[in-house]
């Protein structure tokens, strides 16, 4: 899909401007989105003015990206700023609007939450790099940080750009790797807290699920802050989520929170599909000794005891540490780790969940 798009910058780089330049080089164009064969943009103009002058640039531009291989259709559509007014704002947050039926945006298929009991257990690197191999395995994948209180998903995925939202209510999410990525972190300047109680969050979780412009979807893997709070609670009990994914390290505090993660989802009647054990063991890149940094063994105790599959088992990995921090999931290579990804992402192929 990413080439597709690539294929359709190419294109549009040879649709210029009267007054000199391209729609690329001019940096006019915004929201590129590929579903499939289907390709829509947004053609930015300076001034209202000029974007009626552009109709018949927006044809040519439209012409241009039907004409890439793989584009069964492709639309733009011209904006501006409106002269003497700031353009709609978006507002982040707020108290949940009044719903009716279920929280669960209309063209995503299956809704897969990612959870911990304890932060900093892998739980957004997990669901950053599953939604990788998703993606790679062919799925149209989507990934919601519901991570509202902290953030990783944009610097996982390398985002920095904030997402359009052209009419102010309608948000455009973000695309990298292969994945459609909606984070409230892109919405929010990265070193400003979310101080927000119940309410409020409801409020940004509906909006994540409901504004935002999620297309056609096989999967929407949403990254859940780490406990057991209102977020867990507003998803599972308004979202129909086919099922949970708990992430562990077998560290004892770790494996007492998680515990508490899975008997939150039982009571929320949210099937749990596995568990995975993160940060299982670190082998020495110098002697190729093997450390038990966070523990040995519990996690697979305790999804025996539970009687619930180990959905995988990953070793400490500096390459995804710093894939993590670098914008490049390790998913997306062939290394043993993102060999383990993309078996996980068959196993929940082949179970039939995604
Ligand atoms: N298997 C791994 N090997 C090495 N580093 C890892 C591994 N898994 C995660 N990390 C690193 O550990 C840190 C915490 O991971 P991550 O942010 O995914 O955890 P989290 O459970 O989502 O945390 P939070 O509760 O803060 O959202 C990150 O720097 C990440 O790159």
């Amino acid at each position: 899909m990413s080439e597709i798009k690539t294929a359709v910058e190419t294109v549009l780089k040879q649709v210029e401007l009267p007054d000199g330049g391209n729609l690329i080089s001019r940096d006019m164009i915004r929201a590129l989105r590929v579903d499939g064969g289907v390709v829509r943009f947004v053609i930015e103009a300076q001034s209202a003015e000029s974007a009626k002058r552009m109709e018949p640039l927006r044809q040519v531009a439209e012409r241009a990206a039907a004409s890439v291989a793989g584009v069964t259709s492709a639309s733009a559509v011209l904006s501006a700023p409106t002269a003497g007014k700031a353009p709609p704002q978006l507002k982040v947050g707020g108290h949940a609007k009044p719903q009716e039926g279920v929280m669960k945006p209309a063209g995503v298929k299956t809704i897969l939450a990612i959870g911990s009991g304890k932060g900093g257990v892998g739980k957004s690197t997990v669901s950053a790099n599953l939604a990788v191999a998703l993606a790679r395995a062919g799925k149209r994948v989507g990934l919601l940080d519901a991570d509202i209180h902290g953030p990783s998903q944009p610097r996982m995925f390398g985002l920095t750009a904030k997402p359009a939202s052209p009419d102010g209510k309608t948000i455009i999410p973000l695309e990298a790797h292969g994945v459609t990525v909606m984070s409230i972190g892109s919405m929010l300047a990265e070193d400003k807290a979310v101080v927000w109680r119940g309410p409020m969050l409801m409020g940004a979780l509906q909006q994540m699920l409901m504004q935002v412009e999620w297309g056609t979807k096989d999967v929407l893997i949403v990254d859940l802050p780490p406990g057991t709070g209102d977020v867990q609670l507003s998803l599972c009990q308004k979202s129909e989520v086919a099922g949970a994914i708990v992430v562990s390290t077998p560290q004892d505090v770790a494996l007492l929170d998680a515990r508490k993660a899975l008997d939150a989802f039982a009571t929320l009647n949210t099937p749990v599909l596995g568990l995975i054990e993160n940060m299982a063991v670190f082998t020495c890149p110098h002697c190729g000794k093997d450390s038990h940094i966070f523990g040995h063994g519990g996690v697979v105790t305790e999804a025996e005891k539970m009687g619930l599959p180990l959905l995988a088992q990953l070793p400490i990995d500096l390459d995804t540490r710093l894939g993590g921090d670098g914008g490049q999931p390790i998913a997306l290579g062939d290394s043993a780790m993102a060999q383990s990804y993309a078996q996980l992402a068959d196993r929940l192929i082949k179970s039939g969940i995604v």
